[in-house]
């Protein structure tokens, strides 16, 4: 154990009694434990971190040569080992014209051609250039992709909601024909575009969802339900021999992670949402993000700072989840997306090389909009016997000025929770509290258990003016790199995800006994639910 661990660990044991809300006797606290870039505010003052411990962890991060793994990362060296391959997602939001060089080539000159298209695409389909088959316009799209190639998009169209200006977006990811079915049945296939969007063009889902809904297209289309649809891959084969015109295929490169692709083209259905001015937005906000992760120093650079506080939770608070709260509607697909940036980036076992981490990896992520989560687990955030550091997004105003008392209604209810978490009602409050609910004597007693907080609850908040899109820009960055900050300390590689393949290879092997054929050599459990599984089938039939 390197001896920054030692010295955070033995910190910790000394001043974990140590309220929060005492450390604001600092009242410098505020803003020495909470940092700004062009328009986001972290606050990380509400959690116990003090400065001896963020010092530390700053040595550690000096330790790990961080700033050279940063400088890695955006130079396209292969980090990502066990794949061979650079990790260059940043390059599609890159705004200067620096040439970033991949095997000699400059790669932002194929990111920035496919860009043009992708824009001129979105304007054609907008101003009617481009036409469905019988001449009129396109007035919805269907993303059909899963993990990487559905979840940021949908997020971010979401996320968008008061920009949009193009046709309505639908995303279909579940193999569950539910899903598709679903989403066909209220849709018209002669308005309807549908973009098949797979990084490797094999994924299973995507592949049955695609061909059920070229054959929904097709039944109303005939020769020309092909005129209905575009790909977004990196297999240019594979999308040709689905029928794919070339000219509707965007292209990007295997140095694109899937849940790290949305600001090429699988962000397609975003720019088919929003038009090119805010896309540009969003990209400008991703890369502001990018050259402050770049530039600033450790001790006020946002996405070093949050994995700085997620390894103080995870690692030496011994915390192993965390819950991420917008309190902001259009990002109610956030928490879902962070579980895939995250959880497959960092849940992993093994060091890059191979050998086993020496301390816990990536902490469970989960989490709702506020408020709507008050009314559901909060209880568990506030009450419960597990510590679960919560991360809450706010903005300032929102969208809907005629509803501004909804907003302040929000902005209320987010400082309350994170007020609630640190401050907490100590038993002598809750004697009172109880008395005052007319409680007496033992009784109070066993009420005032029951209405105490412990607080002393860690939280952090990102608050930003609204939510526009080089807002959102700037937030995905921000968590991407924080997800980038705390595997390079850890030591593993965040770029693959193996750990998905095993269960894929499993279904394909259980796919005939599925369908009848014997189940032999599978496990008793398997086995056993195969045939209940059959036996049910039987009884609808
Ligand atoms: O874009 P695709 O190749 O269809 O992949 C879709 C998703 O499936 C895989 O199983 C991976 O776990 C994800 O990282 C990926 O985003």
């Amino acid at each position: 154990m390197s001896t920054i661990w030692q010295l955070l660990e033995e910190h910790r044991a000394k001043t974990a009694e140590v309220p929060i809300l005492s450390l604001f006797q600092d009242e410098g606290r505020f803003d020495d434990f909470s940092a700004e870039q062009d328009e986001l505010l972290l606050d990380f003052s509400k959690t116990s971190l003090d400065s001896t411990a963020l010092d530390l962890l700053v040595q550690l991060t000096e330790s790990v040569q961080l700033e050279e793994k940063i400088d890695a990362l955006f130079r396209g060296d292969p980090i990502n080992t066990t794949e061979g391959r650079a990790v260059l997602h940043t390059a599609l939001r890159a705004q200067a014209d620096t040439p970033i060089l991949l095997d000699g080539k400059d790669v932002l000159l194929g990111v920035r051609d496919t860009l043009a298209r992708m824009e001129q695409f979105a304007q054609d389909i907008h101003s009617g250039r481009i036409t469905a088959a019988d001449g009129g316009s396109f007035t919805d799209v269907i993303n059909i992709g899963i993990g990487g190639s559905d979840l940021g998009p949908a997020m971010a169209t979401l996320a968008l909601a008061p920009y949009h200006t193009g046709p309505r977006c639908h995303f279909v990811s579940n193999v569950d024909g539910a899903h598709v079915h679903d989403t066909l049945q209220n849709l018209d296939p002669r308005r309807t575009l549908v973009i098949i969007a797979s990084k490797t063009f094999t994924t299973i889902e995507t592949m049955t969802n695609g061909n059920t809904a070229l054959v929904w297209l097709r039944e109303a289309l005939g020769d020309k339900a092909t005129e209905h649809l575009t790909a977004v891959s990196t297999a240019l084969d594979k999308t040709t021999a689905f029928g794919i015109a070339p000219d509707r295929v965007f292209g990007f490169e295997n140095w694109v992670g899937g849940r790290y692709s949305l600001w090429g083209p699988i962000g397609l259905p975003i720019l088919l949402a929003i038009g090119s001015d805010s896309f540009r937005q969003f990209l400008q906000g991703a890369a502001a993000m990018d050259d402050h992760f770049r530039t600033a120093p450790m001790r006020v650079n946002l996405p070093v700072l949050m994995g700085l506080v997620g390894i103080w939770h995870n690692n030496i608070c011994g915390y192993g989840s965390r819950a991420v709260l917008p309190y902001d509607q259009h990002l109610q697909r956030l928490p879902a997306y962070l579980q895939q940036l995250d959880m497959e980036s960092n849940g992993k076992q093994v060091a890059q090389d191979g050998t086993p981490l020496p301390r816990a990896s990536g902490p469970v992520v989960w989490g709702e909009p506020g408020t709507n989560g008050q009314h559901a687990f909060y209880q568990l955030l506030h009450q419960g016997t597990a510590v679960v550091p919560a991360e809450f997004l706010i903005a300032a105003e929102g969208h809907s000025p005629e509803l501004a008392h909804h907003h302040q209604l929000l902005k209320a209810n987010c400082l309350a929770q994170s007020e609630a978490l640190m401050c907490g009602r100590s038993n002598a409050e809750a004697t009172v509290v109880a008395s005052e609910r007319g409680f007496e004597g033992d009784e109070r007693e066993r009420m005032a258990a029951h209405l105490s907080f412990p607080g002393n609850r860690p939280s952090t908040t990102i608050a930003y003016p609204k939510l526009t899109p080089f807002v959102l820009g700037q937030i995905i960055a921000l968590y991407e790199h924080r997800v980038f900050t705390e595997g390079a300390i850890w030591g593993l590689n965040s770029f693959d995800q193996w750990g998905v393949e095993l269960g894929k290879e499993l279904a394909v092997a259980l796919l005939p006994m599925v369908d009848g054929a014997p189940s032999d050599g599978k496990d008793g459990s398997t086995s056993g639910l195969l045939d209940k599984l059959s036996q049910n089938t039987a009884k609808q039939t």
